[in-house]
């Protein structure tokens, strides 16, 4: 059963969780008599009994009316409890206890006689000695098919102490001490870099291809509210451009429920609630969610509103990026200092002390430093657990939906759908809470404009500003600027394009918005007016081209720190072609050394119908080389091919990169002829210079570079396997310091910094101050290694 069947089916009770036991059964399927209220499995109950502890040989000593004193609770995630027959409570109370002890929340369970989801939900506002009466063994399951879909898409981080140490998967320095990993998919990280951990696991890769999953998000997505819901919509936007044109996923009117989700910008919110003081049951006994509905296939589409989804993603990306710029701005690295001037709750940060386990991975809003596990932005101290909300809309109450994406939602300062304190719906059987007079108000607001000029990650050209240029290159001009943060804005070189070009570019967009790699440059949203541009992640610090060619004094990196970043650029190559995206303009000026050099940044990728079919002169396409010649593989130089750009193509580039880092020179500069170069490389009688290459250089690094600017593409290597031969040089070379014995290991990306201050350790011109045998020479061997630290970066 799909959990849309599941929500679907808990729409149709009235009794919700928070419903008081004297709610009135209005028609109830589970009180009708005439159904079977509880279905027999005996044969499977008693086949469980063996794991009863449920106090029968107990109930001798209770008054003969009830026929169980303890009834067995199997609850997700394979726990169990206990629940007492106490008379007059409501299986509503009772088991809502049990699951909020153990940090679920209970509008997101069902709970049935039987292991099987599929078999109908008891009516949880009978009392617990009804409920006992009629059940045939004294097991009881809680169910809970969203619990499972959203847990198993986020991670389960818990804090731990990495002996040896581990280098943080974020930022590729050790973690020395306490850090995070998850338990799922083993990432690990500083708590520093908690906001920059992959929002989710490695599942999420499988969602697109398991209907499924996605069947389940989409009623997430529909039927409830808060921060799991986030979760869903954004795993969904993540798919939409998938399924938005698969000509299956059209909206179909036969599910209004959807429809009315595509037309309110795909935040649903239930058309009724009831508060907590309410009370009132408001559903309509068919609910607003026709069962039948549940057989249907999703429609996905649904969920792929333009607007919404873009809005999300657009936020997303420009928080990322704010971050991002507080990082770079934040030289001291402090989270505290970073964290002072964050909005409250605006923190993906796992914080001391917090409450994390399976379910509840990460305790949102909490303030930095608080040790208290229930403390949250929206809910009252206790509020956890605290018997009034049970069932309350608080999204940070419903311990199993913090999230990341949530925390970042819940900051957005200007979108009321976000940044209204999060109204977790019930699906139905829970409770629906009545809107109190303001909130009904604050519903009937209309959403913010949906702007329907929006296309998709379209950005209107009141809500960026142009800064100043930075500089032009073949495509277009660089300004920096500001959206929602610091950001580069390309306007690119093209007027007037076709339909048919505009449709293309389209097409690439929708490749690069999926783009997320920490090695390549986020991308956050093209405009379209005044002029067509394409706005990114802003890059503070310079481009590797100019800290090798232009920086005075020249910077010459230590041989590790150059493995480190030729691994980084390849972890990024790697990655956009496993989206199939080719670079076709690979070169220094486009790989940017970021957080103190510590992080690279590959810009500038994609756009194939910019870098070649605009340059359309009197409809005929130009058949010339785009980007720079000087890393031009000499098959795209030739153009023989239609289209001579492959993976090998920007593997030939990758070359001329790791020459320039081992040589300090650009190839060919004693050739100031442009055709000649042309001319030479393309037939392949021109290499770049071998006898500049630094005399340090590993000899599998050199065959590394060899191999990569062969002539013949098939004889380069695929950049998994540059990868893997970086991997390989770098391992058995670093001497490990007693201190530190497993600091490289994990396919070690250590950062440059850490690489060169290592390589310093380990060079003969560093003077370690301890065997200096004078102060004098301590002062003086000091002195030394600082500059020589410093010259590595290019710093004095
Ligand atoms: N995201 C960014 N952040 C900071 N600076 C950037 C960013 N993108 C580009 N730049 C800078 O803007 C300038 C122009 O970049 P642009 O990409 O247009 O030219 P290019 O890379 O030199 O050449 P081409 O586009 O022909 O490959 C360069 O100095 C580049 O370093
Ligand atoms: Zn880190
Ligand atoms: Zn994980």
């Amino acid at each position: 059963m799909s959990a849309m069947a599941v929500l679907y089916s808990v729409c149709h009770f009235h009794g919700g969780w928070n419903r008081r036991k004297s709610a009135p059964d209005q028609g109830s399927p589970m009180a009708s008599p005439s159904t079977p209220l509880y279905p027999k499995h005996s044969d499977s109950l008693h086949s469980l009994s063996g794991h009863d502890h449920s106090g029968v040989g107990t109930s001798d000593k209770e008054p003969p009316k009830f026929k169980y004193k303890m009834i067995m609770v199997h609850l997700p995630f394979d726990q169990h409890s206990r629940v007492e027959v106490r008379p007059g409570e409501t299986a509503r109370d009772a088991i809502s206890k049990l699951l909020k002890k153990r940090n679920i929340t209970p509008q997101l369970c069902q709970v049935n006689t039987s292991p099987d989801s599929k078999t109908e939900a008891i009516d949880l506002s009978k009392t617990m000695e009804e409920i006992a009466l009629h059940l045939p063994g004294n097991e009881l399951w809680v169910h809970s098919e969203y619990l499972n879909t959203v847990s198993s898409i986020k991670h389960a981080i818990v804090r731990r102490t990495f002996i040896p140490p581990k280098s943080c998967d974020v930022c590729n320095n050790p973690i020395w001490m306490m850090g995070f990993r998850c338990e799922f998919c083993q990432f690990k990280f500083h708590q520093r870099c908690s906001s920059f951990a992959p929002l989710y696991c490695d599942l999420l890769q499988s969602v697109p291809k398991n209907e499924d999953l996605v069947k389940q998000l989409v009623g997430i997505a529909s039927e409830n509210d808060g921060p799991d819901r986030s979760v869903a919509e954004i795993v969904l936007a993540g798919l939409a451009p998938t399924y938005g044109q698969s000509p299956a996923a059209t909206p179909d009117s036969s599910h209004p429920d959807l429809t009315s989700i595509k037309r309110t910008g795909g935040v649903k919110r239930h058309p009724l609630a009831v508060s907590p003081q309410t009370e009132t049951a408001q559903l309509s006994p068919a609910g607003p969610y026709p069962r039948d509905r549940s057989s249907s296939a999703p429609n996905i589409n649904a969920i792929n509103d333009e607007a919404t989804v873009q809005h999300n993603q657009r936020i997303l990306d420009a928080l990322e990026a704010k971050r991002l710029e507080e990082e770079s701005k934040d030289k001291t690295g402090s989270l505290l200092s970073t964290q002072a001037r964050r909005p409250h709750c605006y923190s993906g940060h796992i914080l001391p002390g917090s409450r994390m386990n399976r379910l509840h991975p990460l305790v949102d809003c909490t303030p930095l430093g608080s040790n208290s596990p229930s403390s949250t932005c929206s809910s009252p101290p206790g509020g956890l657990m605290g018997p009034t909300l049970l069932g309350q809309s608080s999204s940070v109450s419903g311990s199993t939906t913090s999230s990341l994406v949530a925390a970042h939602l819940h900051t957005l300062p200007l979108t009321p759908p976000q940044s209204a304190p999060p109204q977790k719906i019930s699906p139905g059987f829970f409770r629906n809470r009545s809107r109190s007079p303001g909130e009904r108000i604050e519903a009937q607001r209309p959403r913010p404009p949906q702007k329907p000029q929006h296309e998709d990650w379209e950005i209107l050209p009141n809500e960026f500003v142009i800064h100043y240029k930075v500089g032009s290159g073949s495509f277009g001009t660089v300004y920096r600027g500001e959206f929602f943060g610091t950001v580069a804005i390309k306007k690119l070189n093209v007027v007037d394009p076709t339909p048919s070009q505009m449709a293309a570019f389209k097409n690439e967009v929708a490749v690069l918005k999926k783009t997320r790699h920490l090695n390549v440059l986020l991308f956050m949203g093209w405009v379209r007016e005044p002029e067509i541009a394409i706005i990114t992640q802003w890059c503070e610090g310079s481009s590797l081209y100019r800290h090798i060619h232009v920086q005075e004094p020249r910077v010459e990196f230590e041989m590790s720190a150059v493995i480190d970043i030729l691994k980084q650029v390849s972890l990024g190559m790697n990655y956009l072609h496993s989206k199939n995206i080719i670079h076709r303009d690979l070169k220094t000026n486009n790989i940017f050394l970021m957080d103190d050099m510590s992080t690279v940044k590959i810009g500038d990728f994609g756009l194939a119908t910019v870098k070649t079919k605009w340059t359309v002169n009197g409809g005929q396409q130009q058949q010339q080389p785009t980007g720079s010649i000087l890393w031009m593989a000499p098959e795209v130089i030739r153009m023989q091919d239609d289209n001579p750009y492959t993976p090998q193509s920007d593997v030939y580039s990758f070359g001329v990169c790791m020459y320039e880092i081992l040589s300090s020179h650009l190839p060919y500069s004693n050739i100031n002829n442009r055709d000649q170069i042309l001319f030479m490389v393309g037939r392949g009688y021109l290499k770049p210079d071998r006898s500049k290459i630094r005399t340090d250089t590993p000899k599998s690094l050199m065959k590394l570079y060899d191999n990569c600017i062969m002539f013949d593409r098939n004889e380069r290597p695929v950049f998994g396997e540059v990868l893997e031969r970086l991997r390989d040089i770098i391992l058995p070379k670093l001497t490990r310091s007693q201190s530190a014995p497993n600091v490289l290991h994990y396919d070690s990306q250590y950062s440059v910094m850490d690489a060169v201050m290592r390589s310093q350790m380990v060079s003969s011109s560093f003077i370690p101050p301890s065997t200096a045998k004078t102060p004098q020479s301590a002062a003086a061997a000091a002195a030394a290694n600082k500059k020589a630290y410093y010259n590595v970066y290019g710093l004095i």
